[in-house]
């Protein structure tokens, strides 16, 4: 089904028109650039692309949590499971953004390990939480208890730790059990195993997807890590110099791709099985967010770049139901840039 004409009772966020731009003394520099996106409920939403590409800043735009002094424009709509009114989110007031992080959405973010104190107990984690939002602690804490277990945690033993006493593998699963002890409806992930072994990484992808059952998630994981997340993830969004370049079922991406910058990836990825530190690079200089060049942003690292694409933008347009991609030769890109196997390497 097309995006815009989905049900709406189907979709969790609703984004249009999103921009972010810092002043900087160079000009203004535009981080996330005129993006359009609908987020169904209860999927995993994989966002990859390149560091620097603006993932972070897009994610961060959901809960209007761009840092200072960064400037959001555009909408950002929010549909709460029940009866409730949407929520225009880049419109809510300071405590109205309090209550809803945490209790409609939930964030960890990237550098996890140092979200926790060091000096407070993870008890006192959960506690301080429950009590800012003005829980009841007794229940909430009982709460706590059976999500570290569906985190295969030993609750009594975790909670009473400090942060250093746990291993990097169980602070990552305290963190997103603290996350959940509201029953957020929507969990955000900033690469959260990135500074995880491989191991560790694989079994927290096989828990989000047990936790996403359990508590009827939306989860939104962001990395540039494309094998682990074509493990986890529903739907993909490819975001390339600040804009989405494509979007659609993570099937339809591993094995129809259709923009250039997606196909250049999924080749530097020699075997989904391998690390992503094995992994080469894209060659080609990174894009600036204040210079805007003229025509499609990737023109100058495409293979397939022709004059047109140096001139004109090229539009997003829907290839396939769901599938859109913003490249002016979506229909020839299998031709000129065939995936291995059509697709049978990058399993
Ligand atoms: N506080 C800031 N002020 C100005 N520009 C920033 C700020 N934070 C990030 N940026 C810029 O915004 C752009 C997008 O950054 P963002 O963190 O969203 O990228 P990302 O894709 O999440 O990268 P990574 O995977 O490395 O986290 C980058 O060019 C970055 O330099």
């Amino acid at each position: 089904m097309d995006d815009e004409t989905r049900d709406e009772s189907d979709v969790v966020f609703e984004v249009r028109d999103l921009e972010v731009t810092f002043g900087t003394d160079r000009g203004e520099s535009k981080v996330v650039r005129n993006v359009d996106l609908d987020i169904r409920r209860n999927e995993t939403l994989g966002i990859v692309g390149e560091s620097g590409s603006g993932k972070s800043m897009l994610s961060s735009t959901l809960m209007n949590a761009v840092v200072e002094p960064g400037e959001t424009s555009g909408e950002v709509t929010y549909y709460p499971p029940d009866d409730r009114e949407p929520i225009s989110v880049l419109d809510l007031s300071e405590s109205e953004l309090r209550e809803f992080r945490w209790e409609e959405v939930s964030m960890v973010f990237q550098g996890a390990m140092s979200s926790f104190n060091p000096v407070k107990r993870v008890r006192g984690h959960f506690k301080e939480t429950l009590e800012d939002h003005n829980r009841d602690v007794d229940a909430g804490m009982e709460r706590a208890r059976g999500i570290l277990e569906d985190l295969y945690l030993d609750p009594e033993r975790v909670l009473s730790s400090y942060p250093y006493e746990l291993s990097g593998g169980m602070k990552q699963r305290a963190l997103i059990a603290l996350s959940l002890v509201l029953e957020p409806e929507v969990l955000v992930m900033d690469e959260p195993t990135a500074a995880l072994d491989l191991l560790m990484q694989r079994s927290i992808i096989s828990l989000l997807r047990d936790l996403k059952e359990a508590y009827d998630l939306t989860i939104i994981f962001i990395t540039h890590d494309l094998p682990l997340l074509t493990k986890l993830a529903d739907r993909l969004v490819v975001m390339y110099a600040f804009d989405v370049v494509e979007m659609g079922d993570t099937q339809d991406i591993l094995y129809h791709a259709a923009h250039p910058y997606t196909r250049m990836l999924l080749q530097a990825t020699p075997d989904l099985n391998v690390p992503v530190d094995e992994m080469r690079s894209v060659e080609g200089n990174k894009p600036d967010p204040v210079v805007r060049i003229p025509g499609c942003s990737y023109h100058p690292r495409c293979p397939m770049a022709d004059e047109s694409c140096k001139q004109e933008e090229p539009p997003m347009v829907e290839r396939s139901p769901g599938h859109r991609t913003s490249c002016f030769y979506h229909d020839e890109v299998d031709e000129a840039m065939p995936l291995r196997s059509d697709g049978e390497g990058s399993r």
